[in-house]
This record gives C-alpha cells, structure tokens and sequence, in this order.
C-alpha cells in the first residue's frame, strides 16, 4: 500500500506547483481538503524555516500522516528583507495577492535598488515532530508593474533576468527549474528515496509502539 503525504498548504498556487513535482512516486499525495475541518495553523516564527516546520509538524500531528509543508516569501534587499515571512499577509490579515502586489508596488515605487530573492523551506514531518528540511532561493528584480498571467502571489512583479521574463510570464515547467520552490523541490526529488524509507520507519515506529512517542502516558512521558 502506498504511503500517504498530506500537502499542509491552503495556497493553490503552491499545491499545483508541488503536485505537479510529486508525481510519478510511490506515495499518495492528498490535499487538506481531502479532510475534515483542521484548525488553523499559527504561522508565528521568525524564520520560513520555523513556520515549515509549524505547519507540517502541526498537520501531521492532527490528522496522523507524514505531512509537507511550504514557507516562503519575498525578500526585498531594499525593504531589509521584508516582506519576508509576513509576504503572505504584507497588506494585511486578509490580504489578497493583488493587495499585496499593489502594496509592494507603492513601497518601492522611489526605489532605484531593486533587488530581491523569493526563499522557500520545504518541512516533511510526522506525528512524532520529527521532519527533514529542504531550502531554495531565487534572486531576481522587481519590475514597476506587473507584467504576465501565470503563477500567484508575487510572481507578476518577480523579473528573472537570465530568461528576460517575469516569473508570470513563465510556465509552470519553466518555473520550476528554476525558481526558489523547484530548486528545494530537486533536492527532494533526487532523494525521494531515502525520505520514503524514512517516512516508512518513522510511521512505522509509531503504528507498533504507540506508547513511544504518542499517547500520553507513553512510556516515554512518565
Ligand atoms: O501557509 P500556506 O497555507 O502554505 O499558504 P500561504 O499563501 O499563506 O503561504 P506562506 O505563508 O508561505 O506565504 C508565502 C507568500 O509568499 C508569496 N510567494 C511564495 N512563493 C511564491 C511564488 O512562487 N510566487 C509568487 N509568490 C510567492 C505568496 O504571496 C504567498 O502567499
Ligand atoms: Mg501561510
């Protein structure tokens, strides 16, 4: 039987480019809403790394699978590097992308340095909390208005100058190998491997000695 991987993401955008990359492997890629309500998950850490690792850890935990999540953001060298881990709410709780598109476009609109990398964590947890990590980055520079159709988020205003287009005027394909998110995605790929044999011993674990790590009075609680 296959191995379940949930994707702890609500941002479409994301699950479509994280899909798209996971398949073709042994595991069964399921969506959060493939579930019940879940609660939501409290993106308060200073770091992509800390908020990954929040998210999948928090997923995997509630619904009992090995779950992955993505953090990741846009770091302006001008703005000190925000808007950071706050990209997805830069204009606010409920920000829309183009909320946030127009809101980045008026802070930089004086700017003459305009410089930027999107940086992505992946985290693969399991209900124990244990998880492995996987990082990406992707420098290019901002444009003055949004320019292309494809992608989300930022992407419109996301210039990449070794192909002369912005990363919405570049396919998913395209994209991908190139782009903060796809390069974390090739790491996982290449060791698809291993993390499976991973997951398979770390759920394991759990699945014949749940005292071990799950219930409450476990044998290792007390
Ligand atoms: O937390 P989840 O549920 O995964 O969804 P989210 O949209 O809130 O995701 P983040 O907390 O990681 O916030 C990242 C934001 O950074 C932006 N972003 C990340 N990757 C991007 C990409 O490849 N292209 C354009 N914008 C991107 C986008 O606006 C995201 O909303
Ligand atoms: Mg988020």
């Amino acid at each position: 039987m296959k191995q379940i991987l949930v994707l702890a993401t609500t941002n479409k955008g994301k699950t479509r480019e994280l899909k798209e990359r996971l398949q073709g492997y042994p595991v069964e890629i399921k969506n959060l809403s493939d579930f019940g309500p879940i609660p939501e998950v409290i993106e308060d850490g200073e770091t992509f790394d800390d908020n990954a690792y929040k998210k999948a850890s928090f997923i995997s935990r509630i619904l009992g699978y090995p779950a992955l999540a993505d953090d990741s953001g846009l770091c302006v060298e001008a703005l000190g590097g925000a808007p950071g881990v706050y990209s997805a709410r830069y204009a606010g709780e409920n920000a829309t992308d183009q909320d946030n598109v127009d809101k980045l476009l008026e802070a930089m609109k004086n700017e003459e340095n305009r410089k930027a990398a999107f940086e992505c964590v992946i985290s693969i947890a399991v209900p124990t909390g244990a998880a492995l990590t996987y990082e990406g980055r992707c420098e290019g520079v901002l444009t003055r208005e949004p320019a292309g159709n494809n992608g989300f988020g930022y992407d419109p205003l996301f210039f990449f100058p070794e192909l002369n287009k912005t990363f919405a005027q570049l396919s998913m394909e395209e994209k991908a190998k190139v782009s903060h998110r796809g390069k974390a995605l090739q790491e996982i790929t290449q060791e698809m491997d291993k993390i499976l044999d991973w997951i398979d011993i770390q759920m394991s674990r759990i699945s014949t000695e749940p005292g071990d790590c799950l219930s409450p009075k476990g044998k290792n609680n007390g």
